[in-house]
């Protein structure tokens, strides 16, 4: 959510910045709102200070013995409060319905975000590795996984559903070797481990972005107030609400595991061999809390990117980094840059990480503050990055460390997590 200050003085920048995301948001809708809410509040302030004035001017007659002119104001005064309590309904009304038009409204994109109107205009800026050259026949992934005996999507949408899978044998281990793999070095950086809950109140997917505009993708659990997150980046958000820090001590950082979970609504057909889009998968995500500084989220932003890039280098897997273009960025977020690892199967890059710096956008709806230097307390910066995400990783993992005896090597970075084993099928 943008300042209300900041979107009265600057309604063309944010305007801009709609059109730039597609965002149908119309902001002069919303100041015409937000004139009628305030010119009310006037009205109803001006009628609380004719109340005061009366109440004095009561007071006095009494003194006075002026019964006639008490009475008088005394009819005065109730005409005004019956004034007030038909106006305050209506402007508690006004007021609600600008808060909701508020949380529809994007953050502006840094200058540096490429203008785009969908990831087919996000743009590569940085590669790493080499895409693998067989010498032999390659598998795709889920052939690798069924050779090995290393899934059951038969049985598991017996028992889920489309987009679901059993993980088996050693593919159920190289998920929680990842798992462990990542935060054990993101907590060796100094990240707070954190496992948080799945399962969360609307006010955290509100805070976090989630809601209003992205229900759809969210499961509901029936008769409560509680959602399935589809990143644990929900939860901590939600962590953090209502509370004002001390500034010395942020940044405050997190690696935080937690299965996720998404509808994929509007999907249906896209990616529905194997697990690359599923809807339940684990995710180990880093998340930042820091002071509402531009190049204090800049460098954090920096280092999420680079803290992924770690792990995926030591996974040995190709990869390229993308600037997210306006379109395809979504509303909460200043810059993005998604990594994306080489799927030899499909002789392409697949997103694999998605790095974002939301400035307070985030902390405005989720209100997390922190007390400066000076005793000023600020709204903070948030950030967020995929450490690791299984099986999606499994992809790349599995059909880029295949061997010509069908076997797959285990990257050395993983071997202590599966006890020292070298190879899946040897
Ligand atoms: N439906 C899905 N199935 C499998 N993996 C998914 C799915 N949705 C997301 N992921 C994985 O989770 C990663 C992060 O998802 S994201 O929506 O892009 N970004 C976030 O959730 C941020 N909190 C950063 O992690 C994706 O890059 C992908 O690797």
């Amino acid at each position: 959510m943008l300042d209300l200050a900041f979107i009265r003085s600057n309604p063309e920048v944010v305007k801009e910045a709609a059109r730039l995301k597609n965002n149908s948001i119309d902001i002069d809708a919303l100041l015409a709102l937000d004139q009628q809410v305030v010119a009310l509040q006037h009205t109803v302030e001006d009628t609380r200070a004719k109340q005061n004035q009366l109440s004095k001017g009561i007071q006095q007659a009494a003194k006075e013995k002026n019964t006639e002119l008490r009475n008088n104001l005394i009819a005065e005064g109730k005409k005004l409060a019956e004034f007030i309590k038909a106006k305050e309904p209506e402007l508690n009304q006004l007021i609600e319905e600008r808060y909701n038009q508020l949380l529809l409204v994007p953050n502006i994109p840094d200058p540096s975000s490429p203008v785009g109107k969908d990831d087919s205009e996000n743009v590569p800026f940085k590669y790493w590795g080499e895409a693998p050259k067989f010498e032999f026949d390659s598998l795709d992934h889920y052939d690798l996984m069924l050779k090995h005996d290393l899934v059951d999507i038969e049985r598991a949408v017996k028992v889920a559903g489309s987009r679901s899978y059993v993980l088996r044998n050693d593919a159920a281990r190289l998920e929680l070797a990842l798992v462990n793999f990542a935060m054990d070095k993101m907590a060796r950086k100094g990240f707070t481990p954190l496992i948080v809950p799945s399962m969360a109140r609307d006010f955290c997917f509100v805070g976090n972005g989630q809601f209003p505009k992205g229900r759809d993708q969210v499961y509901e659990i029936k008769d409560q107030d509680l959602f399935l997150v589809g990143t644990a980046e929900v939860s901590i958000t939600g962590m953090y609400k209502d509370e004002i820090l001390k500034g010395e001590e942020l940044p405050l950082k997190f690696v935080g595991y937690s299965p996720s979970f998404r509808q994929e609504a509007g999907t249906y057909g896209k990616d529905t061999r194997g697990v690359f889009r599923i809807h339940q998968f684990s995710k180990v995500e880093q998340y930042i809390i820091c002071k509402a500084d531009h190049e204090e989220s800049v460098f954090w932003f920096e280092q999420l990117l680079q803290n992924a890039e770690e792990l995926i280098q030591a996974l040995e897997l190709p990869y390229r980094v993308v600037n997210v273009c306006t379109g395809d960025m979504g509303d909460g977020k200043v810059g993005m840059y998604d990594i994306e690892c080489w799927v030899p199967s499909e002789g392409r890059y697949r997103e694999t990480h998605s790095c974002s710096y939301l400035h307070d956008w985030q902390a405005r709806r989720a209100n997390i503050r922190y007390r400066d230097e000076e005793g000023k307390v600020k709204f903070a910066h948030t950030l967020n990055n995929t450490a690791i995400a299984s099986p999606r990783i499994l992809i790349p993992l599995l059909e880029t460390h295949q061997q010509a005896d069908g076997s797959i090597r285990i990257p050395e970075a993983l071997r202590p997590f599966m006890g020292g084993q070298e190879y899946i099928g040897r």
